[in-house]
């Protein structure tokens, strides 16, 4: 057989027709904060098309007459990020770091995330410069207009552990497992997200290594490890059962002491643990899926994980006594800004990765302001807000005194205006003190001079963003690990307050004052400290660097 050889990569078009994209959408649901999840019942799989890979560059082959050369390809990577947000976005840069160390990487997207990408990111032309890089699509099961946000986004998850299994063994027959014709490799190791468990059986039959990617921290998924211990303990479930069960919990469990969860003993609290446990039956589908998913992590090649060893190392080591291959690599966004940097030829900046329109006027606006005068205020990508969350938290914002940039998405307040409108003080107080906007490039406010603290829903992202600014956080819950991530950051790092389960303009405006005034030096003097910690876990010889290499070493030890 002659042998090929490689030449320059060239760039191909960006093929397929651009994927109908719904508008965003409205949320009609009624959300209780503290429910638990819904039931998957009203999931209904359609009918979908056959997988497509969209090409960037694509090596091409040249036979080379009789002559015999080789070149040796790269190992190839296929990365699936569960489709949302908070999960795309880490996953994005562990790919960019992935293509520095020339791998050939497959990202593996919903069509529906995909389509999202293709309207408000540049990852088109931020990979082109990637000759290994390139994106295939599978459908996630859902309806093109479910609304994917708020507590509903579980649903994603249920409907990928139904439909993912074929989908994901249709594109690796069908396109010889990725191999391009032997342009690259047949997939040789596959990194999926650690609540998505379907392409194991596909993955043992091809002998295919597969690594968990867990989007959250670790103290979340140390956590969620441990619900079977916790439920042995009798600390979950909890106990009311009636429709005002959690005004019951709030009474008499959510502030119990939580005993099972070894190494958080002492500043663990029920109301704490991720939030999936707020439910009266442990056989609820939402909890028992993250706990079958989670325990199925222990069998897979090795744990990757968005964090550092001097932000939790004392958890890190618990994982580590099931799952020894673990690779603690964060914050991946400063990481892969770092290894950017320290090649000179090339822009450093990050990619964008985001499903809304950035609006940029948002940078003007703070360019404006004196130094660490604005609070920054965002709920991340999936949290709904009632209107009467809206406007205590509202009220309590302008009642401050202090300037505020909000991030309010557009499809993230559930309720109609005309039977709760804004009162027109509040509008007013806006007008002097605040910003509204659809979406931010979150990582540049964060950077600004002008910001001195952020108000958050403690999304794992968002946290350690903040923390790699040296930011100071003031935490409001809405579901999932972020009740645990606000309690590390209050009770373990002490780098903010946490606000959970409650949302009073009295409180909003006292947690405000204290870290914004009261309390700022202490605040910002723990959160640059950390902030510092983050740096040297990136820098060359520090955990994170290190780790990634090892990883690195791992995928190209397993071709
Ligand atoms: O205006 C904005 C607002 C947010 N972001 C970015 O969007 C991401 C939001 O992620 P995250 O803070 O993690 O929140 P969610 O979008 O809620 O993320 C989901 O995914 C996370 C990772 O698994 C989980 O920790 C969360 O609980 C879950 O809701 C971050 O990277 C932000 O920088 C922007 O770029 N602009
Ligand atoms: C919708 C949630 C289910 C699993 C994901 C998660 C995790 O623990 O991995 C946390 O919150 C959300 O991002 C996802």
């Amino acid at each position: 057989m002659p042998k090929l050889v490689l030449k320059n990569a060239h760039v191909l078009h960006f093929q397929s027709s651009q994927p109908h994209i719904p508008p965003l959408c409205k949320s009609s649901v009624l959300i209780n904060r503290h429910r638990q999840f819904p039931l998957s019942s009203n999931i209904l799989p359609r009918q979908v098309p056959a997988a497509q890979v969209f090409e960037f560059q694509q090596p091409e082959l040249v036979e080379m007459g009789h002559q015999v050369t080789e070149v040796e390809l790269p190992p190839h990577v296929l990365i699936f990020p569960l489709p949302m947000q908070g999960h795309i976005n880490s996953m994005l840069k562990l790919a960019e770091l992935f293509c520095l160390s020339n791998l050939h990487v497959t990202m593996l997207l919903s069509e529906y995330t995909h389509g999202r990408l293709r309207r408000h990111a540049n990852i088109e032309s931020r990979f082109s410069r990637y000759p290994g890089f390139r994106v295939a699509t599978i459908p996630d099961g859902l309806p093109e207009d479910h609304p994917r946000v708020g507590e509903r986004t579980m649903e994603i998850v249920m409907s990928l552990l139904k439909v993912g299994g074929a989908e994901f063994r249709k594109l690796m027959e069908t396109t010889d497992a990725l191999s391009d014709g032997g342009g690259r490799r047949r997939v040789t190791c596959l990194i999926m997200d650690g609540v998505l468990s379907f392409a194991v059986p596909v993955a043992e039959e091809m002998g295919i290594p597969f690594i968990y990617f867990r989007t959250v921290g670790a103290c979340s998924f140390w956590a969620n490890f441990c619900f079977k211990d916790v439920i042995e303990a009798g600390e979950v479930p909890l106990k009311g059962k009636d429709e005002n069960k959690y005004e019951y919990w709030k009474k008499h469990e959510l502030d119990l002491m939580v005993t099972s969860v070894p190494g958080m003993e002492g500043y663990l609290r029920r109301r704490d643990l991720p939030a999936f446990c707020r439910v009266n039956d442990v056989n609820d589908p939402g909890f028992q899926t993250i706990i079958r998913e989670t325990r199925r992590t222990a069998l897979s090649r090795g744990l990757i994980l968005n964090s550092f060893e001097d932000l939790e190392g004392p958890i890190l080591d618990q994982i580590r006594k099931p799952i020894p291959n673990l690779y603690s690599i964060g914050p991946l966004h400063t990481h892969l800004k770092a290894r950017l940097e320290s090649r000179k030829s090339e822009e450093s900046s990050l990619p964008s990765s985001s499903f809304y329109e950035e609006d940029r006027s948002s940078m003007t606006w703070l360019d404006s302001q004196p130094a660490k005068s604005v609070l920054y205020v965002s709920f991340g990508s999936v949290t709904l807000l009632t209107r009467d969350e809206l406007l205590e938290i509202w009220y309590g914002l302008v009642n401050t005194g202090h300037k505020f940039l909000w991030v309010m998405r557009p499809d993230s307040i559930v309720g109609d205006n005309k039977d709760n409108p804004i009162p027109a003080e509040l509008e007013e107080g806006t007008k002097e003190r605040g910003y509204l906007v659809g979406w931010v490039p979150q990582n540049e406010v964060l950077a600004h001079p002008s910001v001195g603290a952020f108000f958050t829903h403690s999304g794992w992202n968002s946290t350690l963003e903040s923390i790699a600014a040296g930011m100071p956080m003031i935490c409001w819950p809405y579901f999932a690990d972020q009740t645990i991530n606000s309690r590390f950051v209050s009770d373990v790092w002490k780098v903010g307050l946490d606000m959970k389960d409650s949302c009073d303009r009295v409180i909003v405006e006292k947690m405000v004052r204290d870290v914004m005034e009261v309390r700022r030096d202490e605040f910002l003097e723990r959160a640059r400290d950390m902030a510092e910690l983050g740096k040297k876990a990136i820098s060359e010889g520090g955990t994170s660097y290190t780790n990634l290499n090892r990883l690195i070493e791992f995928i190209k030890s397993s071709v």
